[in-house]
């Protein structure tokens, strides 16, 4: 996919991951409208973004996922004001194990409001150019993540919703690929919540299983998954894959074809 003059959407894009993601598309040539529910940094960085990459090239709107009034809304804008949406990047994530459905509303909730929300744009049954959905899970959508039960079923879910829609994109030819992203540990605000009670909750004495985990493994910079996440959007055989990324690099997941396959050992039920 040629990024020059696409328009890109970015959720959670402020800051941290989705910042890194806005500025990798940027530098590829696309237009890019952030969303965020952080109005200062978004406005901050919509400023110093259209200074390096020349006017109305990015555009901020205050939302927040969890809201399908507010995500319908600014879709709708940035449709109006760009003209169309070719990709969409479903970051914007949190973690809190205490508000457990708040964390379930945005991690999950707002990326199957954001996949469905941009579909309807971009599907070319409904006159849409087609393009891709980058939707942000984690490792802890492929394994169990002690410190963070909800974050990691959530994370699951965002696995399993985007492999599932990949499938049903490409039977409805809707042109539109679907692809999930599971970064290891990254250095971001959201990891100095780690130390956090009132994120973490009373799964805080996991703690070390998470600080072993960034001891033996390291944690990652923004802009090394800035380049999973450019491959995922730009490479177009990349359809309903997971794309891992971890200290040791980038790889595609391999999921058992069908159940059959799934690495298992028989039990009787005799
Ligand atoms: N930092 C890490 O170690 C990893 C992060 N991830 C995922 O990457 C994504 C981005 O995380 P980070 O950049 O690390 O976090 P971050 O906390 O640095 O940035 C998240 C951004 O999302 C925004 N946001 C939060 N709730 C929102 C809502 N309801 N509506 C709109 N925007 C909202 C925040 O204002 C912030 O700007 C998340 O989905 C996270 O789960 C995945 C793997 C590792
Ligand atoms: C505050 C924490 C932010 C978390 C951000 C995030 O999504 C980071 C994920 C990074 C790694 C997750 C790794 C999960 C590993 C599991 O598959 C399993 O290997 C862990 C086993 C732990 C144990 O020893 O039981």
């Amino acid at each position: 996919m040629d990024l020059k003059d696409k328009v890109a959407v970015v959720t959670g894009a402020a800051q941290g991951l989705g910042r890194s993601f806005v500025e990798i598309l940027m530098k590829n040539g696309s237009k890019v409208a952030l969303i965020d529910v952080n109005k200062s940094l978004g406005e901050e960085l919509k400023t110093t973004l259209n200074k390096e990459y020349g006017p109305n090239r990015a555009e901020f709107y205050t939302a927040d996922v969890s809201s399908e009034e507010d995500f319908k809304g600014v879709l709708k804008k940035i449709v109006e004001q760009f003209g169309q949406i070719d990709i969409m990047c479903n970051n914007a994530g949190i973690i809190n194990e205490k508000h457990w459905e708040k964390t379930i509303a945005i991690n999950l909730g707002g990326v199957v409001r954001g996949t469905y929300l941009a579909l309807e744009y971009m599907k070319k049954e409904n006159g849409g150019s087609g393009g891709v959905i980058v939707n942000v899970a984690s490792m802890a959508g492929l394994g169990p993540f002690p410190v963070a039960p909800i974050y990691t079923a959530t994370k699951h879910g965002v696995v399993g919703f985007s492999r599932a829609m990949a499938v049903v994109s490409k039977l409805s030819n809707y042109g539109v690929r679907i692809n999930v992203l599971c970064p290891w540990f990254v250095k971001t605000s959201l990891l100095s919540l780690l130390n956090s009670e009132e994120h973490t909750g009373s799964f805080s004495q996991m703690k070390e299983i998470t600080e072993m985990l960034m001891e033996s493994e390291g944690c990652l910079e923004v802009d090394v998954v800035a380049k999973a996440f450019l491959v995922l959007v730009k490479d177009e055989s990349k359809d309903g894959e997971a794309l891992m990324i971890n200290p040791d690099g980038a790889a595609i997941i391999t999921f058992p074809e069908n159940g059959k396959d799934i690495p298992s050992t028989p039990v009787s039920l005799e």
